[in-house]
């Protein structure tokens, strides 16, 4: 006897039309069950995909998928959506080397019509695919869905605003849970409750009478409601925008869901907007009552909940900054912080809990968070701006334009930098080191361990003349022995940790771990190689470089970053003054010039070439292209 006897009836949505509503419910309970299951063994984004369950059940059941593009914004919530897609049978290789990728992929399915991970991408997505059905592309209907977090993004409304212009028949589901990863923040937030809380009553016995009324006198008593709800056509911002609202429904009741999809589609001729209401968790308890309803889980016990800890003992780099820029804070009333709805994931909640009015979580707004902390800058204040080096990609225009031009002087606290496993290239913080170094005005420093971020904070803070950013890697340090105080370092100014006469490496940032591992793998041959951390990609330290150089046959640059980055600017140097004429043996390694999908952290470098016998080998090319006598044995 089967557990999930209707589940196990649907190969893909094309079984799901027909089904009865209550074959539909059950459809949903057992989908959760399942869901639940598989993500207690493989880990993921279980809160998110909780609270979509009937919402997907009802989606898959009414549209016409893969010809209609359903879209999921971020993509994370995306696991019901897998399952009734034909991926059931893989759900336990989620964010796994070549397993399912955490969030929508068009690479992995035609259900998945369009990539996701960053944020606030769907409305605009959705609109495109429905223009191309009008200009004759086998496209059908296009529904977008998009949480209340997402939809702080400006990108939401720019696409809201063109789909209002162009008039274009297309849905977007509004999945609101009160969430974003931490409690949705923003005035947007505080309406839309007034669409969903007490007031929404008044509105709805509002709408039915007027419906009542004739024409001429429906207006004037609209008109009227638009003087009391204060909105110029007294609808909500979305109607402002051209959107027919829909709503709020109850995003967990399948005949709701079905009544309303089912309406819209019939009479949609525009942009709609339907408004659901749902629960970040639902219907797992633990879920449920955690802060963060299992934004983002490990592997846990089904039964409890209980989450499987992670098993090194060094603190998370994340936890550093968090405590250290609180301490530092303390010390200094002009320091203030933004987060972009990243609180937890940036360690901010760290200083917020000591100076909640120093700290200021802007939404999913990377763009007005950058020039939020500019004018904050220009104010007189030092902010330090803590945004993942993948979502930073979002304001680089605002770090040029506002930030390096007038050279104010905002910290940068860039998380999440080089390859960061199970959420994949999305997520790769690959290119910050190129897109930063190259802005004049701009200091750009990298942390080869978890004291040098100590150091690398307090010169931050120090810092006055002009923005400086620092990186740090998602994880554990080397479990280095940590100062009671970090350190103002001088700009531009590396260290030297090895000396050897044979080669030099010369590390800059978080793999310098690996790149000591790569110096004993090199010894235990009679290898002898300095090792350096650069600690400075701008200004680069021209001195160190020069003397490595000058006193080894080799140099190799190790970072973890794309090639337009650190391993470039020191061959523009080495160019630049034209050293390359020396004759030295030159590499440099770098994150491969493509996109790595998800893994372990160790998996994804040992693709990207970056291990310590990936560094090794490579010195020991460079020397036996020397001829140098010493003995070279490939690994
Ligand atoms: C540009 C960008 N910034 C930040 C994030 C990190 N992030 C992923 S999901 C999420 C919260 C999304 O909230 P919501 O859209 O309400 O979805 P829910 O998890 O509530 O279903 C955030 C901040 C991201 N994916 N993209
Ligand atoms: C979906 C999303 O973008 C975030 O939840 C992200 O996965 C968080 O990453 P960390 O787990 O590294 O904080
Ligand atoms: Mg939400």
């Amino acid at each position: 006897m089967t557990r999930f006897p209707t589940l196990d009836r649907i190969s893909g949505p094309s079984d799901m039309k027909g089904l009865s509503l209550g074959d539909l419910r059950r459809l949903a309970d057992e989908l959760r069950e399942e869901l639940i299951e598989s993500v207690s063994k493989t880990g993921g984004h279980l809160g998110s995909s909780l609270g979509v369950v009937e919402l997907t059940v009802a989606l898959h059941a009414l549209f016409d998928a893969p010809r209609d593009k359903i879209i999921w914004d971020v993509g994370h919530q995306c696991y019901p959506h897998k399952i009734l897609t034909g991926r059931r049978d893989r759900m336990l290789t989620l964010r796994q080397k070549d397993g399912l990728s955490g969030f929508t992929k068009r690479a992995e399915s035609d259900f998945d019509p369009f990539g996701a991970a960053h944020s606030s991408t769907s409305i605009s997505a959705a609109l495109g695919f429905a223009q191309g059905r009008e200009l004759g592309m086998p496209v059908g209907d296009t529904v977008a869905v998009i949480g209340d977090g997402a939809i702080t993004a400006g990108m939401a409304y720019e696409a809201m605003n063109h789909a209002g212009h162009l008039k274009t028949r297309m849905f977007v589901i509004l999945n609101d849970n009160d969430m974003s990863i931490a409690p949705a923040v923003g005035a947007l937030q505080a309406s839309l409750n007034t669409l969903t809380g007490p007031l929404a009553a008044f509105r709805s016995l509002a709408e039915g009478m007027e419906s009542a009324l004739p024409g001429p006198m429906r207006e004037g008593a609209r008109r009227a409601r638009a003087l009391v709800s204060g909105l110029p056509g007294g609808g909500t911002l979305f109607e402002e925008l051209g959107f027919d609202y829909v709503g709020p429904i109850d995003g967990h009741d399948m005949g709701q869901l079905m009544t309303t999809l089912r309406a819209v589609r019939a009479r949609a001729r525009g942009p709609v907007l339907i408004h659901c209401v749902t629960v970040k968790g639902k219907g797992y308890a633990p879920a449920e009552r955690a802060d963060d309803k299992y934004h983002g889980v490990a592997k846990f016990d089904v039964a409890t909940g209980q989450q499987a800890k992670s098993k090194s003992n060094a603190p998370s780099y994340t936890s550093v900054f968090a405590e250290r820029l609180a301490t530092t804070a303390a010390k200094d009333p002009r320091i203030v912080a933004i987060t972009a709805a990243m609180p937890g994931g940036t360690g901010l909640d760290v200083m917020a809990s000591r100076f909640p009015k120093r700290v200021y979580d802007v939404g999913i707004a990377e763009q007005h968070g950058v020039t939020f902390a500019a004018g904050l800058a220009a104010a007189g204040m030092r902010p330090f701006c803590a945004i993942y080096s993948s979502f930073l990609q979002r304001g680089y225009d605002q770090i040029v334009h506002d930030v390096a031009l007038q050279n104010l002087p905002v910290r940068f606290a860039i998380d999440r930098a080089g390859l960061v496993g199970q959420d994949g290239a999305t997520h790769a913080g690959a290119f910050d080191v190129g897109f930063l170094a190259n802005l004049p005005n701009m200091t750009v420093m990298a942390a080869g361990d978890e004291a040098e971020l100590c150091h690398m904070i307090a010169t931050a803070a120090a810092h006055d003349s002009g923005p400086i950013a620092f990186r740090y890697p998602r994880g554990e340090g080397l479990g280095v022995e940590m100062p009671q105080e970090g350190q103002v370092l001088e700009i531009g100014r590396g260290r030297v940790l090895r000396q050897g006469k044979d080669a030099a490496l010369l590390s800059f940032g978080a793999h310098l771990g690996e790149v000591l591992k790569a110096a004993d793998l090199l010894a235990l041959e009679g290898i002898e190689v300095s090792v350096a951390d650069a600690r400075f990609a701008k200004p680069l330290d021209t001195a160190l470089i020069d003397r490595l150089i000058d006193d080894h046959p080799s140099l190799v640059t190790v970072e973890q970053g794309s090639t337009g980055g650190f391993g470039a600017l020191v061959l523009h140097h080495l160019a630049a003054t034209g050293q390359l004429e020396k004759g030295r043996a030159i590499r440099t390694l770098t994150l491969p010039d493509r996109f790595i999908d998800q893994a372990s952290p160790a998996e994804m470098y040992a693709e990207a070439g970056l291990t310590a016998a990936d560094i090794a080998n490579t010195v020991k090319l460079t020397l036996s292209r020397r001829k140098t006598g010493a003995i070279v044995r490939l690994a």
